[in-house]
């Protein structure tokens, strides 16, 4: 019996536990999930600086500055980025300074190198209208104790570059699920092989290494099996140290399909073995101790939807993200959708944005053995049970796969 799509995965989600933690250096962390919560040790800036290349001055002083009232005042120091000076700033007085410099004591204000002309120690300021907004001050970005960053997010460049400035070289981020993936079929053979009649090559673990990658998982490619238990679950107990192990193929119910026995053999307790959606109907799920089995349909664009729908949110919770599922938006059809649905349907589609409207486009090769709108596809249309077919224009909901 097929069960529904949303008790399926609340089955599996509840199935699994987040991944413990570990250390990893930096420069490695893009895309993996912090698993601390970060704490500012420091002000940022940690203290007042200069934006701009100029003279620190007191701003007062050159605040109705202009060309036809020029204010000359006399250089007492120069400092770089890096350097500081201790020499007060006083009326009368400027300092020259370069981005990023801290300024000196008494300096209110800086104005662009730009708005002046030097003479040897003299500078005269043509424009001093502003200068003190010219100053970043200590703190104002970052505060000493403030909370920054929470376990779960995801270390984008933004937050690559923010852990540098809180001088966390090794962050704590949780460590990723090892995925098991394997190609059960004896017509399937590996990539570079050449195919005689009968055999295809075997694309579901490349794609779903894919699909499992971009979900934070670590890949362990196991090769493929023939339709054969002992094959089948040799592979499977060889992969011992995965935390989850896939398989495609063989989940159907056809002579050859014999995930369904391997679990006996192995003793993994199935949880469900149909989910009421298409493509994507056949997927044995398993539970042995704390792992879990997931056996995909053999069709590629089939496993790749029982992967969206039921393994990548398992993979997110697993691998500590705060948010497991896809954002949704409405959509208008931009085309005809002309079939009848009775199992929930995912429709690989591209969306665009058009005026204030985003328009869905169901794309041409539909069927669950094609890869083509899988390629192309930018998002999924979501049809719901017993639809009839929709005209242009109907309202649907569309997942978005990428940009
Ligand atoms: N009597 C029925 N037959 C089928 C049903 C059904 O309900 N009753 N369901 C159909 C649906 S829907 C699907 S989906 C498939 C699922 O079949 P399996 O999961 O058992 O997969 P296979 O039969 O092993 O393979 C299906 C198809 O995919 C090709 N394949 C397999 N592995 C790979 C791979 N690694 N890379 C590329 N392509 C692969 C395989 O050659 C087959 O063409 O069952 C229907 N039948
Ligand atoms: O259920 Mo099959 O999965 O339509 O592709």
């Amino acid at each position: 019996m097929a069960i529904k799509l949303e008790i399926a995965q609340e089955i599996l989600l509840n199935s699994v536990n987040v991944m413990p933690k570990e250390r990893v250096t930096l420069s490695d962390c893009w895309h993996r999930v912090l698993a601390e919560t970060v704490v500012s040790d420091i002000d940022f800036p940690p203290f007042d600086r200069s934006p701009l290349d100029g003279y620190a001055l007191v701003a007062e002083e050159v605040a109705n500055a202009a060309p036809d009232n020029p204010v000359v005042l006399r250089q007492i120091d120069n400092i770089p980025a890096g350097g500081l000076s201790q020499k007060p700033v006083t009326p009368g007085t400027a300092c020259r300074i370069m981005t990023g410099a801290p300024l000196p004591p008494g300096a209110t204000g800086v104005v662009r190198l730009e708005d002046t002309v030097v003479d040897g120690e003299m500078v005269t300021v043509l424009e001093g209208k502003g200068a003190n907004k010219n100053i970043c001050f200590r703190g104002e970005e970052i505060c000493q104790g403030e909370e920054l960053i929470s376990p779960g997010t995801v270390i984008n460049a933004g937050v690559m570059g923010m852990l540098a400035v809180l001088g966390k070289g090794r962050p704590f981020v949780f460590c990723k699920p090892r995925v098991a993936l394997i190609a059960t079929g004896s017509e399937i053979v590996p990539v570079d092989f050449p195919l005689s009649l009968g055999k295809i090559r075997n694309s579901n673990s490349y794609m779903l290494s894919a699909l499992a990658s971009e979900a934070g998982a670590q890949i362990v490619l196991m090769g493929n099996a023939a339709d054969d238990v002992d094959q089948i679950a040799h592979l499977l107990e060889a992969a011992s140290d995965c935390d989850v192990f896939m398989t495609t193929g063989g989940a159907s119910v056809g002579d050859y399909d014999l995930i369904g026995e391997v679990y006996k053999k192995l003793g993994i307790t199935v949880l469900f073995d149909r989910v009421s959606i298409k493509p994507g109907m056949p997927v044995l799920a398993g539970l042995r101790e704390d792992k879990l089995f997931l056996g995909l349909s053999g069709n590629p664009a089939a496993a790749a939807i029982s992967f969206e729908q039921l393994v990548r949110p398992v993979l997110l919770k697993m691998g500590g993200r705060k948010v497991w599922w896809r954002p949704r938006v409405k959509a208008v059809l931009a085309a005809a959708f002309n079939k009848k649905t009775g199992a929930k349907r995912f429709v690989w589609a591209r969306c665009w944005q058009k005026n204030n409207d985003i328009l869905a486009e169901p794309l041409y090769f539909q069927s669950n053995g094609m890869l083509k709108s899988a390629m192309a596809a930018n998002s999924l249309i979501v049809i719901p049970e017993d639809t009839p077919p929709l005209p242009a224009g109907a309202e649907v909901e569309v997942i978005l796969l990428s940009d």
